[in-house]
């Protein structure tokens, strides 16, 4: 049987109309993805994305916490703290041991985020009755170790949420465009931009020295800087980042060039995101105080993502040990496994640390 002719005839051309333009399957910006923006709604296309191997938008993967609930032990009746609350991921799964007997106290400063995530959760039967956030620094620890007789197990999980990263108008990130922003509290202090307008090269490459390992510091200070000088200000991720690439382009064109830029664009942007959140000084102070927010045999995990941090946690519980405040902590890092990494490649970099204090 001959096929029947599929070419539209005259009179159906004479009707046709043009068509709307294809936008495209999958939304292209931030703000258009709005199942992924809505996770708890349109749970299975996030399971999709996650089976992926990707975070989708508007939510963070909680790393290895398997290996941070089989060290923490926690009991039902116990009064636990959680330093960083962000997606709420790791703070659910604690509160699910205590099996509605005590109670979590958690910290963020991202006041955003903290909203939504206090929301989610309280949609999930954790309210006040059991879970308290507060939108203060972990620095402030002591203060709520006070008010609440100690903890019987402390969380920090380091850094940044995959939602902060993921937001261009955070600008934590150099491959979406956005204004140069990197404050975990867009509400407070010096922006990464307003911080370059007048930083001295010297304290530029100090920075990124000091924060990052960077081993370009030198000539991307002197070009950040003079770039700045000329009027031409460095107000957003894109124009950082070209900056960095200008800066590179003495590099012989091989295919290790486009890793290298890769690296030092996270690098910079790293050292810049430490310095306009203070990362080191409130890290050291949480450290400080830590041991005396603990109760006897109160237990503490810790997860760092690069090695400035690593090194403070380490040497801090190393020191506790020593002067016989923790009975045991980590000597060795413990690292997610093979298969989370694969799933989820932001826990590469994790290490994960812990003490237990002396009783
Ligand atoms: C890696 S995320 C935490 C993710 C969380 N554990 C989860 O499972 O969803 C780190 C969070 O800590 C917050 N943060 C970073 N430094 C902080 C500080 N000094 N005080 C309080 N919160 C902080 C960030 O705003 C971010 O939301």
């Amino acid at each position: 049987m001959a096929e029947k002719d599929a070419r539209p005839t005259n009179a159906e051309q004479k009707e046709h109309k043009r068509r709307v333009r294809y936008k495209g399957k999958y939304p292209r910006k931030f703000e258009e993805k709005y199942k992924e923006l809505d996770p708890e709604k349109y749970q299975d296309t996030i399971a999709h994305v996650i089976q992926k191997g990707n975070t989708p938008a508007g939510m963070h993967i909680s790393i290895m916490v398997q290996e941070i609930l089989d060290f923490l032990k926690i009991q039902p009746g116990e009064t636990g703290f959680d330093a960083t609350l962000g997606y709420g991921g790791h703070t659910k799964a604690m509160l699910k041991c205590l099996d509605g007997k005590g109670h979590i106290y958690a910290t963020d400063v991202d006041p955003e985020e903290s909203a939504k995530t206090k929301k989610r959760l309280a949609e999930q039967g954790f309210g006040e009755d059991i879970l308290t956030i507060r939108l203060q620094n972990f620095c402030t620890i002591d203060e709520i170790a006070k008010e609440v007789g100690g903890f019987d197990f402390i969380l920090a999980d380091l850094g940044v949420s995959s939602m902060q990263i993921d937001n261009p108008k955070r600008g934590f990130s150099f491959k979406v465009d956005g204004p140069l922003d990197l404050r975990l509290n867009q509400e407070k202090g010096l922006s990464a931009a307003e911080r370059l307008d007048t930083i001295s090269r010297e304290e530029l490459a100090g920075m990124l020295y000091e924060n990052s390992d960077e081993p370009y510091c030198e000539e991307l200070a002197k070009a950040i800087t003079d770039e700045i000088r000329k009027g031409h200000r460095i107000d957003t991720t894109t124009k950082l980042r070209r900056v960095i690439e200008q800066t590179l382009s003495f590099l012989p064109e091989n295919k290790e060039k486009k890793d290298i830029v890769r690296k030092t664009c996270q690098r910079t942007f790293q050292a810049l995101r430490i310095d306009v959140n203070n990362e080191f000084e409130v890290l050291y102070e949480f450290m400080e105080k830590l041991p005396d927010t603990l109760k006897p045999g109160g237990r503490v995990a810790i997860l760092t993502f690069h090695s400035g941090e690593d090194k403070l946690v380490k040497r801090a519980l190393k020191d506790g040990y020593r002067q016989g405040i923790y009975s045991e902590y980590a000597k060795d890092v413990i690292r997610p496994s093979a298969k989370e990494c694969a799933q989820n490649g932001r826990a590469r970099s994790t290490k994960m640390r812990w003490a237990v204090k002396a009783k």
